[in-house]
């Protein structure tokens, strides 16, 4: 069963079409990231799974209910992390939970709760003394109450240092790990690409790509790009490093030659250039990163639209 099925999805707000007949597939136990520039329309997306807002038009289905006709039962098996949370700086963590389990009727240990957001350590402190990665992961432990199926995660790694990303990253797989599956937002390709099994790409309310991470990787330009220092750079250097075997693109890019390599070992081509060109100072090598691929569906796409 699919966790999350999107079927002609489509959102206006008045004149703006914050989502445009939408087409999704998440399957149950996956890590999915739903990837977009700002005001690409996941929000909206989000707020129509949990039945916050209205479809202009289309069905949603989520753990085999409509989000329209059966709202409630999507929120009870869904937890939630929305982009904008809210702590109360007077309470301490483990009151925040023990708020929210009575809210919920639900029985649970706070403290097995925090313990899987790893802040137990900091139960019994204030939550206005919080790092805003811990804050994050409070309203998480209160977001993971009654173990639910999916788990809806807007734009979990934002703001977050490097070390409080990765922490995020982790307590998602263990959670994905007890057979939730994770829905996770966000518009920088990296935090996606570190976690999750499949990804879409949307802009502009439109699906532009889905695919794992490593079918999006063979899809942007293969192998990778060489940043090459040399004693001379002009134009003619430029047009002879193209005429060797294995260079797919070849520019100047800030004062270096940027060589794009196809097919052949980037040590030949470096060797080549050096030999039959133009003597090599130094070189570095970049692999081609999705991040660049992010950038080139999205601003295709406002080109069109344009
Ligand atoms: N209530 C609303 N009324 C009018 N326009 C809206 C409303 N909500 C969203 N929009 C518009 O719909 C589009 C999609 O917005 P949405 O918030 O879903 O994008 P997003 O991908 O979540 O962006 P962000 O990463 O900035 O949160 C934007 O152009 C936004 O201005």
């Amino acid at each position: 069963m699919a966790a999350i099925e999107i079927d002609g999805l489509t959102k206006r707000f008045g004149d703006v079409v914050a989502v445009d007949d939408l087409e999704l597939r998440v399957e149950e136990g996956e890590i999915f990231g739903f990837l977009g520039p700002n005001g690409a329309g996941k929000s909206t997306t989000i707020d129509i799974l949990l039945d916050f807002i209205r479809p202009t038009e289309g069905i949603v289905t989520v753990l085999g209910h409509d989000a329209q006709t059966e709202g409630e039962t999507v929120r009870r098996r869904t937890g939630v992390l929305p982009d904008g949370y809210h702590v109360y700086d007077r309470l301490t963590g483990r009151q925040h939970l023990e708020f929210a389990l009575e809210m919920k009727a639900v029985d649970e240990d706070p403290m097995a709760l925090l313990e899987r957001v790893r802040i137990a350590d900091a139960a019994d402190r204030k939550a206005g003394g919080y790092s805003k990665g811990m804050r994050q992961r409070l309203v998480l432990a209160m977001a993971l109450i009654g173990d639910p199926d999916l788990l809806v995660l807007d734009e979990p790694s934002t703001g977050l240092d490097p070390n409080g990303a990765r922490e995020m990253r982790e307590i998602i797989r263990a959670e994905n790990e007890r057979g939730t599956t994770v829905f996770f937002s966000s518009h920088v390709m990296e935090q996606v690409e570190a976690v999750c099994d499949r990804v879409a790409i949307i802009d502009q309310g439109r699906l532009v790509a889905v695919d794992t991470i490593d079918g999006l990787r063979d899809a942007t330009e293969t192998g990778e790009t060489l940043y090459v220092y040399t004693t001379e750079l002009t134009d003619e250097i430029v047009d002879r490093v193209l005429e060797l075997d294995g260079v797919g693109s070849a520019s100047i890019t800030e004062g270096r030659l940027r060589v794009t390599v196809d097919g052949v070992s980037k040590f030949a081509v470096l060797h080549a250039i050096d030999a039959d060109v133009v003597p090599i100072q130094d070189f570095t090598v970049v692999e081609s990163s999705l991040e660049d691929l992010f950038v080139r569906y999205t601003n295709d796409e406002q080109e069109v639209a344009e």
